[in-house]
Order: C-alpha cells, then structure tokens, then sequence
C-alpha cells in the first residue's frame, strides 16, 4: 500500500557540516495523525521543512500524494499545508487578505464563500477587518492555521501548534484538527507535550539526534502505560537474580540493593503476593517497597536518554 507521504531514507546535512537528519524512513497514510515528539534540536522541523519542500535533502526521497517533492515540486507543494511554528505574518494586512491571498499564492481561484467557512470555523470571522498586528497572540496563531486551510491541503503539517497558546485555544485546535481528520486531511503535528500527543494522535514517532528511534500506534504505547514498576528495595545487596525468581519480570538495580517488577495492572493477577512469597522463601528482606506507574514521558525519556548515550559512546 502506499501511504500518502512516503520519507525514504532521508538525510539533511546543513551547510557547515551540520548532520541534522540521518536516515529517516516513514509511511503515512491517508487521514493518520501522526505526532512527532522529540528533543529541541531533534530535526523535526528540518523533517517537515523537507516534505514541505523548503528544505532540499541530501539524500533520499520524499513523495506527498505519489509527487515526488522536488521533480514533482508543483504538484506536491499544493497538496501540503504548514502552520510554521514562528509567526510570520504581514502586520499591516487585514485577516480576511492575508487569508484570500494564500489561497491565491497556490493558484486557487478566488472562493470568498470558502474563505468565510474557514475564518468562521477559526473564529476569526468578527475580525476579518482587523489588522494583523491588533491581534493577540493566539489569534495570529488562528490566523496561520486559516493560511495553511486557505487552498484545502490533503496533509497539514502543524509545527508546535500549541506552544505557547492558552488552554481554550489548545482544545479548539484538537477539535480543529478531529474535524480536519474526517475531512480525510492527513496531519503530521511536532509537539513538545506529551499530553497532546496522547490527546490526538493515532500514532507516535520519536526522533532524536535526526533519526526516527520509534514510530507505533498510540493505542499500544497506552498499553505499556498500563504497566506499571513496583520497586523493592532490599536489606542485602544481589550479585545476580536468583534462579527461584527467574520467571519473574525482575531487573536488578542500585548494585543489586533493589529490584524492578514490571507488572500488567489490566491482568488479572499482578503477581505481587507470589513474588514476595518468593523472596520470603529465598531469605531476601524487603526494606521498602514503592509503585510507579510508567507513562509515555518516561518511555520518551528512556529513549531518547539511551541513544544519547550510544551516540556518546559512539
Ligand atoms: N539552516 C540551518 N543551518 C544549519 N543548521 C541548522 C539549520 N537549521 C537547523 N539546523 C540545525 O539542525 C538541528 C535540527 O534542527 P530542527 O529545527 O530541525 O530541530 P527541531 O527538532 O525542530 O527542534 P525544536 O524542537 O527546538 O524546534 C539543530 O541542531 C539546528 O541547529
């Protein structure tokens, strides 16, 4: 099947050496929301730059609706939407012709009755005559989103959509954006809070140091989230896990001190009175014992943490 932007083997290296991305590879398809989460520096936006076709690659392909996005430049770029993550909008300008004219820009014919249903839709309607710069901030935010909707893109690229912006205006656009999916409209978001990437996503990709280290539905990241840690801390130090406690899901931690149980809480039994038995039986003392629930932070943090440290090592 082929998935309506497809990233093969993507690579950028900036001017001056700069090796921001290092092979990223990458399907999705047709009406998927796909958060990016990643570090500051990740390359997420050199990603979206360079299916935008605003950044040339230095190696690999990009295709958006099967049109390659530099020998197909023209056909790809009018499929695509970006909501840049800075505002670079024309202060002086009136909303409505800020709007009007990016659909123009894409050699879309004049559409005054789509205009207003986009405006309307980002109520932005009231403050059509209004000039840019008499905004607040979260409406020149609006302002973006009604640019990059201005010649109805299949994909929509949102760049840190929400940073910055208040919690009304962060639920308006999550809204924004379901109603987009069913539209069909394929949207890719990069976000720094986890909690949206959870909110909205159907699958999320983590990239770091300019390669994709996870792509997966979220669903299934939500189900290791119903894992969860029970630490025990010990009175004697562990050189290795005894053999009575091997099919336990155990690591040994803190020099041997503690041990780490990852139990399921959706099952049925967690395992916990078993496995202290076990270690009553083994003559092991429990100084203190604590829970914690292992959430999409700490996956990401984990991730990202242990490649930083193989590239250290590297
Ligand atoms: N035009 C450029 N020339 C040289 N280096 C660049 C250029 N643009 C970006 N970089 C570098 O490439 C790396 C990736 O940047 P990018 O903006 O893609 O990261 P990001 O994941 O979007 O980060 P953030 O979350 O901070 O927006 C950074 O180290 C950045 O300094």
């Amino acid at each position: 099947m082929t998935g309506m932007v497809e990233i093969d083997d993507v690579r950028k290296i900036y001017d001056g050496g700069f090796e921001a991305l290092k092979g990223v590879t990458l399907t999705i398809e047709k009406g998927e929301i796909l958060a990016l989460l990643g570090p500051n520096g990740a390359g997420k936006t050199t990603l979206i730059s360079t299916i935008c076709g605003l950044v040339t690659p230095t190696g690999g392909h990009v295709r958006v609706g099967g049109h390659d996005v530099i020998t197909d430049y023209r056909a790809a770029r009018t499929m695509v939407g970006l909501v840049p993550q800075e505002i670079n909008l024309e202060p002086f300008e009136k909303v409505i012709n800020t709007v009007r004219y990016s659909r123009g820009l894409f050699g879309k014919p004049r559409d005054d009755a789509r205009i207003e249903q986009i405006l309307r839709r980002l109520s932005l309607w009231d403050k059509r005559n209004s000039a840019i710069r008499e905004l607040s901030g979260g409406m020149k935010r609006r302002v973006l989103i009604a640019k990059a909707l201005s010649h109805d893109p299949r994909v929509l690229f949102l760049d840190e959509p929400t940073a910055g912006v208040d919690v009304e205006l962060r639920r308006d656009m999550w809204e924004i954006v379901e109603e987009l999916r069913a539209d069909g409209v394929t949207i890719i978001l990069t976000t720094h809070y986890i909690e949206e990437a959870e909110a909205i996503a159907d699958r999320i990709g983590v990239i770091s140091g300019g390669q994709l280290l996870l792509v997966e539905e979220k669903d299934a990241l939500m189900q290791r989230l119903g894992q969860k840690q029970l630490c025990i801390e010990l009175q004697q130090s562990l050189s290795e896990l005894p053999e009575a406690l091997a099919d336990f899901d155990l690591d040994l931690c803190d020099d041997g001190a503690s041990l780490v149980y990852t139990y399921d809480t959706a099952a049925e039994r967690t395992g916990i009175a078993r496995l202290i038995a076990a270690l009553t039986a083994e003559g092991l003392s429990v100084r203190d014992i604590q829970t914690r629930q292992k959430s999409l932070e700490d996956i990401f943090v984990d991730l990202v943490h242990n490649t930083g440290n193989k590239e250290d090592a590297a």
